[in-house]
């Protein structure tokens, strides 16, 4: 099985288009106003009709109210919703309920008590994207956490990697977790919130070489 891209924090028609030319088989769009790569919902609705079918649509969103998030699904349509704050697995269980978007819960990694505490997410989510622990940002701050913690893992759910991924590195992610998606936003720009097109292609393509090597 190939492994999944996600090039998250496109604000523009050619950020989804240079991701989507690519080979990325997610594009993420940004719900968070404070962070640098945000689109309002209408160019974020915009966007989703821009990107080909083939190419799954992942909304983010942090602590979101739920009136807002019902409105952001029902405007984005988006394929999947990522929620990368504190939501509870409660609360993702409810929406379960009442949505069949899927549902990606990101994860701070400090320890091996976060990778283990992480089953609570079990019936919540679809997938756990483990992500460096939260900054200034809740994400999107190019930090790696320790990968050689999810070498002892047992994963409940499906999983993806995310946290200070780039062109350079993620090659050497892949090698040392076997994760089965690879998620980056900071990585594949030149300056926060600009996306660098030459990175997102050599992103996918390190990517594409790794699976065929
Ligand atoms: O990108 C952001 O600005 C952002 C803001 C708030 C929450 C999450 C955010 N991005 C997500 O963070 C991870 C890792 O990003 P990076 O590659 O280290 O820059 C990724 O899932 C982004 O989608």
């Amino acid at each position: 099985m190939p492994t999944q891209i996600k090039i998250c924090g496109l604000k523009d028609e050619a950020g989804v288009d240079a991701a989507s030319r690519a080979g990325a088989t997610h594009i993420g769009l940004n719900l968070y106003e404070k962070s640098p790569r945000y689109v309002p919902l209408e160019q974020a609705a915009a966007l989703r009709m821009r990107t080909p079918e083939q190419v799954k649509v992942v909304l983010l969103l942090v602590n979101a109210e739920p009136g807002y998030t019902a409105k952001a699904l029902e405007i984005v349509k988006p394929d999947v919703v990522q929620f990368h704050g504190t939501e509870t697995p409660e609360w993702l269980r409810v929406l379960k309920g009442a949505t069949s978007v899927e549902i990606w819960k990101a994860l701070g990694v400090k320890d091996a008590e976060t990778l283990k505490n992480s089953a609570r997410f079990v019936g919540a989510a679809d997938l756990l994207l483990f992500d460096a622990p939260a900054q200034a940002l809740p994400g999107g701050t190019g930090m790696r956490f320790d990968w050689s913690l999810l070498a002892e893992h047992r994963h409940e759910l499906a999983w993806g990697l995310a946290g200070g991924l780039t062109p350079a590195n993620v090659a050497e992610a892949l090698r040392q977790t076997r994760a089965p998606m690879v998620d980056t936003s900071s990585g594949v720009e030149s300056a926060p919130g600009i996306k660098d097109m030459d990175k997102i292609a050599q992103f996918c393509k390190a990517v594409r070489d790794h699976d065929h090597s």
